[in-house]
């Protein structure tokens, strides 16, 4: 037994307290909201398509063969006002307006345009009717819901809310400072004298953006429990969200347990049972003061593949609550057999451990998997958490 609050305990606490208090909505340019959280449905304003069109290059044609040829129909010209009659094709490109009266669609690798302007197919019998016409709303009805809030946006949904004619959306991107602790980190020189370069800083710096979130300040802090604190309360004033590193742990430097309680906070989960990453500590209200509720703050430890799991266990479900996303996704949830060459379970303990796909496609163990070590999720495609029920494979982003 490791003791600590339960995996996935943890993760629940993390998420709720993010759910708590969604952050406002902003709005962003279409061009930059993938990867964030869709704050408010997006609606079809009209049906997609808005007018029936060809979903093909060749002629649109009415009646039965052989037809007449008249104009050609361009994409972006006006639907036509007067109908296609019977015996009458036009050369249509794709996504050009259908005129009211067509069949369908002959593809024009399919018919023979003969001397006489007279079109014939070159099957028998021509299209079926509706062939290769794209009617009005195929996609959806006007009104529709497109997207849901919630929903983390990727590229397709970005064209998707381009399409329907949205050039922003409201999102929801959390604002989070993170503050890198310990004495002995340094952000410039090589490691060597008891020092050690820092490698969550930087880390972090990219984590944040691939959680849909904004870092607005990341900063260095020493041994010291009172600027510990000052950069606390700071932080509480400009962020959702705060994220410390290094000191979770109890050991004599170890201060940020003590500079929570001093800036007003409460710790909802002391540790986890997971290894590693045990130290990892979830607080709330951290820069509580009358009128003001304080913000939620994310421990994570010091050793980097500790840090980096427990930012993948807890602090992205804090920040998708934050979001107003569901707690963790369908794919997270999902529990495989432990696959050949990983750990066994061990009791009352999730073990993380960076995973690869071998040649084959097949997870396996990465190595390094030390807590201070970072070659094995450098070669990481993810993360896998093991325990007794089985493996799931954890969210990774930016990896
Ligand atoms: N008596 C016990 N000692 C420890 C326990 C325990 O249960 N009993 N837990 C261990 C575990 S597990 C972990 S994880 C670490 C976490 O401790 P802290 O969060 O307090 O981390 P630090 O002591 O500040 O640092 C640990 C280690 O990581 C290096 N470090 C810190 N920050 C960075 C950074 N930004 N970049 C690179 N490396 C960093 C630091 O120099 C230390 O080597 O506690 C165990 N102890
Ligand atoms: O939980 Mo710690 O990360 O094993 O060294």
């Amino acid at each position: 037994m490791t003791g600590g609050v339960p995996f996935d305990e943890a993760r629940s606490i993390a998420h709720a307290l993010g759910a708590a208090t969604p952050v406002r909505p902003i709005d962003v340019p279409l061009a930059q909201a993938a990867g964030l959280v869709l704050a408010a449905d997006v609606v079809a304003p009209r049906p997609m398509p808005a007018f029936a069109a060809s979903a093909m290059d060749g002629w649109v044609v009415a009646g039965s063969s052989p037809w007449r040829v008249g104009e050609a129909i361009l994409a972006g010209d006006d639907p036509c006002a007067v109908p296609l009659e019977a015996g009458r094709a036009r050369p249509i490109a794709t996504g050009a307006p259908v005129p009211a009266g067509a069949l369908a669609v002959l593809r024009r690798e399919h018919g023979r345009l003969d001397a006489d302007r007279m079109l014939r197919p070159l099957e028998p019998g021509g299209p079926p009717p509706g062939a290769d016409l794209r009617p009005a709303g195929e996609e959806a009805d006007q009104g529709e819901v497109l997207l849901r809030a919630g929903v983390r946006l990727g590229i397709g949904a970005v064209a998707l809310a381009a399409a329907a004619g949205c050039s922003s959306l409201a999102v929801r991107r959390p604002r989070l400072v993170v503050v890198v602790t310990g004495d002995e980190v340094r952000t410039v020189g090589e490691a060597g004298g008891g020092a050690v370069r820092d490698a969550l800083g930087p880390a972090l710096a990219a984590l944040v953006p691939a959680l849909g979130a904004e870092l607005v300040v990341l900063e260095h802090a020493g041994d010291d429990v009172d600027v510990l604190v000052e950069r606390l309360l700071a932080a509480s004033a400009t962020a959702d969200a705060i994220v410390t590193t290094g000191g979770s742990s109890h050991g004599p430097a170890d201060l940020v347990r003590a500079a929570i309680a001093a800036a007003g906070g409460r710790i909802l989960v002391p540790e986890v049972a997971m290894r590693p990453g045990h130290p990892v500590l979830v607080a709330e209200g951290v820069g509580a003061a009358p009128g003001c509720d304080g913000v939620p703050l994310v421990g994570l430890p010091g050793n980097p593949l500790a840090a980096l799991a427990t930012a993948a266990t807890v602090l992205a479900p804090l920040v998708r609550g934050l979001q107003g996303a569901p707690p963790a996704t369908p794919a997270e949830r999902r529990r495989h057999p432990i696959p050949d060459g990983f750990p066994a379970s061990r009791p009352g303990c999730t073990m993380v451990l960076p995973w690869r796909s071998d040649d084959d496609g097949a997870p396996v163990p990465t190595g390094w998997t030390g807590s201070g070590m970072l070659r094995g999720i450098a070669a990481a495609d993810g993360l896998v958490a093991i325990d007794e029920t089985g493996a799931r494979f954890l969210d990774l982003p930016g990896r």
